[in-house]
């Protein structure tokens, strides 16, 4: 049970293979071009990949050698874009009865099935509208039960949230974490809320390879890779585990608290943007890491400001100043600085 994945397009550069258990939520995460879309798109039918092989609840998906390729509504899979598209002539409990209905469903049962599902969706007094007369949020909300309305196998989301306004997205995720608990999702996000909130497994692309994968907590808990760490708000030095921390080939080294990690063993430094302090002369004192870096970008995050830095040995470091030190420091981009690294703040894992 669950859905079993392994497809190739080399048009693409897309070589992937998955497991997901039954029911189990993913989330995919990835930088821009990694493949989440395309992902998806072989999932729904709409992008045919060289080879390729995908069984869902022990029945075939799609089996590339074997010449089963069957059409999008064929599948059973549901798919929730970014965008609503719900159909702007028909009014909402037709939108969601839509689906049930072409299936042959008769119309008393499929008006009463849309009731129910719109009522999940805390959207049961928008059953008269049309889309036009609907906000983003009520129209994603309506999209999402036309979305279950079919009782699909397999639920695909291509960023569900991401065009809505920050005010609504909070009860639009609210509803889609009821929606999803219980169904075999694939989840395509940007956001690490989406992520901890909606999904049980966490797989990570890049390149059109998979690179990192297991249980949503635990991924952003230990990340493996400078994306998920950087989504989880944390710094990660990748390296060789020594006997007081991790050391990069190019030469830095990044003292820790804690070890664990058998020296020689490769290994990933993890610390907190507030675990890192700025200063404009070298600063003394120890027992922390000091280094060399230059400011990229500065951009407010909660009552903090978040300074990029790239580091003189080529890492990217995040620090986590007040406001008013960037004025005190006069901190612009471009601006040479130096990191000093709380040792104690820093976790070794290995890799
Ligand atoms: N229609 C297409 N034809 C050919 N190549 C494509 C097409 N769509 C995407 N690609 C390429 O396939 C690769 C994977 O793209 P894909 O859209 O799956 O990435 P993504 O992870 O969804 O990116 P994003 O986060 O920007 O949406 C990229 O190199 C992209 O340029």
């Amino acid at each position: 049970m669950g859905l079993s994945f392994s497809a190739r397009l080399a048009a693409r550069d897309f070589d992937v293979s998955l497991e997901l258990g039954d029911h189990e939520r993913l989330a995919v995460l990835g930088p821009n071009g990694a493949g989440k879309s395309t992902l998806l798109g072989i999932l729904a039918g709409t992008v045919r990949p060289d080879s390729g092989r995908a069984e869902l609840d022990g029945e075939v998906l799609f089996d590339v050698r074997a010449g089963r390729w069957p059409a999008p509504h064929r599948r059973r899979v549901g798919l929730l874009a970014q965008d609503p598209l719900l159909f702007p002539h028909l009014d909402v409990l037709a939108n969601v009865a839509f689906g049930p209905r072409a299936a042959g469903v008769p119309r008393r049962t499929a008006d009463a099935a849309a009731r129910a599902h719109l009522a999940t969706v805390e959207a049961d007094g928008l059953a008269t509208r049309r889309p036009a007369q609907l906000s983003g949020g009520q129209a994603q909300r309506v999209a999402i039960a036309r979305a279950v309305a079919t009782d699909p196998r397999l639920l695909l989301l291509d960023e569900p949230l991401a065009a809505l306004d920050v005010t609504v997205a909070p009860l639009v995720r609210r509803v889609l974490r009821s929606v999803l608990t219980g169904r075999t999702t694939v989840l395509v996000t940007h956001d690490l809320l989406d992520a901890l909130l909606l999904s049980d497994r966490v797989a990570v692309l890049e390149g059109g390879h998979l690179v990192e994968t297991g249980p949503t907590a635990e991924v952003f808990r230990h990340p493996q890779t400078a994306f998920t760490a950087r989504l989880a708000g944390l710094n990660l030095v990748l390296g060789v585990a020594d006997a007081t921390g991790v050391s990069t080939p190019a030469g830095l080294h990044v003292g820790a608290g804690t070890g664990g990690v058998a020296p020689g063993a490769p290994a990933a430094a993890v610390f907190a943007p507030n675990a890192v302090s700025v200063f404009v002369d070298a600063p003394h004192g120890s027992p922390r890491t000091v280094l060399r870096a230059r400011v990229g970008e500065l951009e407010p995050s909660g009552d903090d400001v978040r300074v990029t830095t790239l580091a003189a040995t080529g890492e990217s470091i995040t620090a986590s100043v007040t406001p008013a030190s960037v004025g005190e420091l006069d901190l612009y981009p471009g601006r040479d600085v130096f990191l000093a690294i709380k040792a104690t703040a820093v976790t070794v894992y290995p890799v």
